[in-house]
């Protein structure tokens, strides 16, 4: 690992060196242990402890398959998929393994005892399959999370839609929490050459999602001066639609939970920001029953911050406690997006708010091959920046973890692997020097 780490960091080892140095057999990852799937039945969601169930363990390298690559991992991130897997919900990833191992002979790897998760990763390949061209040994990427087949027609037009679409590090195995991830060549692209190795690691995961939720065709389709209301605006994927909005010409309207956060949408660019609570909304009146009062008196809020109009597009992921007041603040034939529901995934609304008012319902999951590119292009050029704003050791990344579960974070939260220290890997000096403040607009709050 440290020839690998030399090569990387000498910068000028060709891609015939690269493919010369000898893989190590083994390499530190953090996985989660199938034997105690069950460690947290009887624990409430919010008490349920990543720190317990993750695991800093040395694993075996896997074969290497056709169309495949293995990249040296040098800064990943954590997201809340990886949350979800730390406590078990809202189902077991090693279920998702299994199902994944009975597919073919070579997915038979993935079903193993322990999961190496991590859906991020900035790095450089050190390997490629048979039939892997675009890649060598040496280039500097970055992964998206989609993993697909694309043996069925049915994803040949938006590979969201292949049947057998995986998220990478959540679905399958050999993650980017590691030293060292297997990933499917198609999911690799180039690493913004003006960015260090954990903010361009950063984005990927959040930054696509909200790139098809927000503006692509198979999303919302955000317009100029669309009213976007975006919740945890501060958040890992708020921060990206906060910025997708700003960028797009669009008025996002940020609901975040501190002025601290509040802050953050403001310097950003947003002018609409709401401190939910400050203004203390109570959209459950107990565990059955929402108060359409509540509703009104948030959608009240808007108005006095929009010069009275509603709200075009709700990015949505708070589930739960927010879907029915989304729903309500939605203006005539206007859009609400989800892709998640951390409060809960049974919803709650008023239907009559939605046809009576043409409302859109529209379900948005990661990104297409495409989508992702596209996201991924727009930090590269600087039109989008990560939003990293605290740095954590792969040692310690229960505690990254932990600080996600518990909404103690901001933006995103960087895992360094194989990266020695922060800083490192950044190319275009220059590039950099013109976007600096907004890079760091999130560190260290
Ligand atoms: C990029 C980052 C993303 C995120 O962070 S997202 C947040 C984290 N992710 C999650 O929380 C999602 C976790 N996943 C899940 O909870 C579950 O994964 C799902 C609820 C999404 C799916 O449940 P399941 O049981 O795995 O799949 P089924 O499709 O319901 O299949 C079960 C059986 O039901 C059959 N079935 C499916 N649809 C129908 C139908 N319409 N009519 C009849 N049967 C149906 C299937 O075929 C299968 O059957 P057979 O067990 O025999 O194979
Ligand atoms: N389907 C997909 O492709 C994807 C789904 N996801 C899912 O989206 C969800 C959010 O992910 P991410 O943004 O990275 O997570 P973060 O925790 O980084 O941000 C979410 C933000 O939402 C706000 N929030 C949390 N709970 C509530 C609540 N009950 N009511 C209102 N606001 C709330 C918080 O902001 P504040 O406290 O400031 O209001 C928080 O900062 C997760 O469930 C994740 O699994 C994420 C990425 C991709």
């Amino acid at each position: 690992m440290k020839e690998i780490l030399a090569a990387i960091q000498s910068q000028d080892a060709t891609s015939a060196d690269f493919a010369n140095i000898p893989l190590p057999d083994s390499y530190r990852a953090i996985t989660v242990h199938k034997d105690e799937a069950d460690m947290f039945a009887g624990v409430a969601s919010r008490d349920k402890d990543p720190r317990k169930s993750l695991h800093l363990d040395e694993v075996a390298l896997p074969e290497l398959g056709p169309g495949e690559a293995l990249v040296a991992v040098m800064a990943s991130s954590v997201n809340y998929n990886s949350v979800w897997t730390s406590i078990f919900e809202p189902v077991s990833t090693f279920g998702f393994l299994e199902r994944y191992g009975r597919l073919s002979e070579l997915t038979k790897r993935h079903d193993l005892p322990y999961h190496i998760i991590g859906s991020d990763l900035a790095g450089v390949v050190l390997r490629t399959g048979p039939g892997v061209n675009a890649w060598q040994p040496g280039d500097e990427v970055v992964a998206h999370c989609l993993s697909v087949e694309l043996e069925s027609s049915d994803g040949h037009n938006d590979t969201m839609l292949d049947p057998e679409q995986r998220i990478w590090g959540f679905e399958t195995n050999f993650g980017g929490l590691a030293e060292i991830a297997l990933v499917k060549s198609n999911q690799l692209m180039p690493k913004p050459d003006h960015l260090s190795w954990e903010e361009a690691a950063s984005p990927g995961l959040v930054n696509s999602t909200a790139y098809r939720q927000l503006v692509s065709r198979n999303g919302a389709g955000m317009k100029q001066g669309d009213n976007v209301l975006i919740w945890g605006a501060s958040g890992g994927l708020g921060s990206y639609a906060t910025q997708f909005a700003l960028a797009g010409g669009a008025n996002p309207i940020c609901v975040v939970s501190s002025p601290e956060k509040a802050e953050i949408c403001r310097s950003m660019g947003a002018d609409a920001v709401i401190d939910r609570n400050a203004e203390g909304y109570k959209f459950w009146k107990n565990e059955n029953e929402q108060d359409p009062r509540e509703w009104k008196r948030f959608g009240s809020k808007i108005r006095e911050l929009t010069g009275g109009e509603d709200i075009d597009i709700v990015f949505e992921h708070p589930g739960r406690e927010t879907f029915g007041a989304s729903v309500y603040v939605t203006r005539k034939g206007g859009t609400i997006t989800t892709c998640a529901s951390t409060s809960g995934y049974m919803h709650q609304y008023d239907n009559r708010y939605l046809w009576m008012s043409l409302k859109r319902i529209v379900g948005s999951h990661f990104a297409n091959y495409r989508e992702a590119w596209e996201a991924n292009r727009l930090i590269a050029k600087g039109k989008i920046h990560p939003t990293l704003s605290k740095v954590y050791s792969l040692e310690d990344t229960g505690q990254a973890a932990y600080d996600v579960h518990r909404n103690l974070h901001q933006g995103k939260v960087g895992v360094l692997a194989l990266a020695p220290q922060e800083g490192l890997g950044v190319r275009d000096t220059e590039k950099r020097a013109q976007h600096i403040d907004a890079i760091n607009r999130f560190r260290n709050i």
